[in-house]
């Protein structure tokens, strides 16, 4: 039977991946959008030549392959280079996660995806688990694990649905404010109650 389709969400920092990671031990087949979104700009991929003539070819590493830290911070500081870029790359993520999810022969698969809510993404799944973090601590562990500054992810944050918003789109939530081992008690009850759906629903 074709597994049915689990999006799993969540701002940046708000520990999508740790979870994701967990389901996936468990046996999950998952496919992530943040790393559908590097294959499309690939070398040799016609989206990355797009970007170089869009942003210039000071946008490129001295290897050819894209600057991605050059270009986070083009593209969080101006809305405009973001839709931009969007535009472009949305599409081909799209085709990138259809093709990958296609391989799935797990009884449940999950769609792994910061912009599940913001974008058409979430049309391909059955239901949708949220996994929901205060504001401060979203700060903190994404300051904490890209290096970055406050002003920059405060900027991400900003682009992204609100806590609010993507709870109203949520069949399921994970509230991840405690240690990582909750986080994967939490998935391992989600994940027993999830092989007892039928096309994701009771
Ligand atoms: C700007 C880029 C090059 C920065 O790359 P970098 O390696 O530093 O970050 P990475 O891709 O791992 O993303 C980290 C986090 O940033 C946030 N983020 C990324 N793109 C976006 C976006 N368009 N809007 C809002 N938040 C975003 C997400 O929370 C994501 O998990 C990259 O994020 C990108 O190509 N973004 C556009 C494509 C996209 O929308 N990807 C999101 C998945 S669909
Ligand atoms: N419950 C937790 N306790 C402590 N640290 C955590 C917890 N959950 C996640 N983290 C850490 O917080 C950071 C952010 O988590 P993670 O990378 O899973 O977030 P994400 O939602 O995938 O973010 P992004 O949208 O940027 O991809 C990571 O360093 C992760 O190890």
């Amino acid at each position: 039977m074709k597994p049915w389709i689990l999006g799993l969400t969540g701002g940046i920092g708000s520990g999508k991946s740790a979870a994701a990671r967990h389901f996936s031990d468990l046996g999950v087949y998952v496919v992530d959008a943040d790393q559908a979104a590097r294959w499309v700009v690939e070398p040799g991929r016609p989206a990355l030549a797009e970007i170089a003539g869009h942003f210039g070819r000071e946008i490129l590493l001295a290897d050819g392959s894209l600057d991605r830290a050059a270009l986070r911070r083009r593209v969080f500081l101006s809305e405009e280079e973001r839709r931009w870029l969007e535009r472009l790359l949305h599409p081909l993520i799209r085709q990138e996660i259809l093709a990958s999810l296609k391989q799935a022969s797990s009884p449940y698969a999950i769609l792994e995806s910061p912009l599940l809510v913001e974008t058409d993404q979430h049309t391909m799944t059955q239901r949708i688990l949220v996994v929901d973090v205060p504001e401060s601590l979203q700060l903190e562990r994404a300051m904490q694990r890209d290096q970055a500054d406050r002003k920059q992810v405060e900027a991400i944050i900003k682009t992204q649905a609100s806590r609010e918003e993507r709870l109203r789109h949520a069949d399921d939530v994970l509230v991840n404010d405690r240690d990582l081992s909750w986080l994967q008690a939490e998935v391992e009850r989600l994940h027993r109650f999830y092989l007892t759906l039928r096309g994701g629903q009771p």
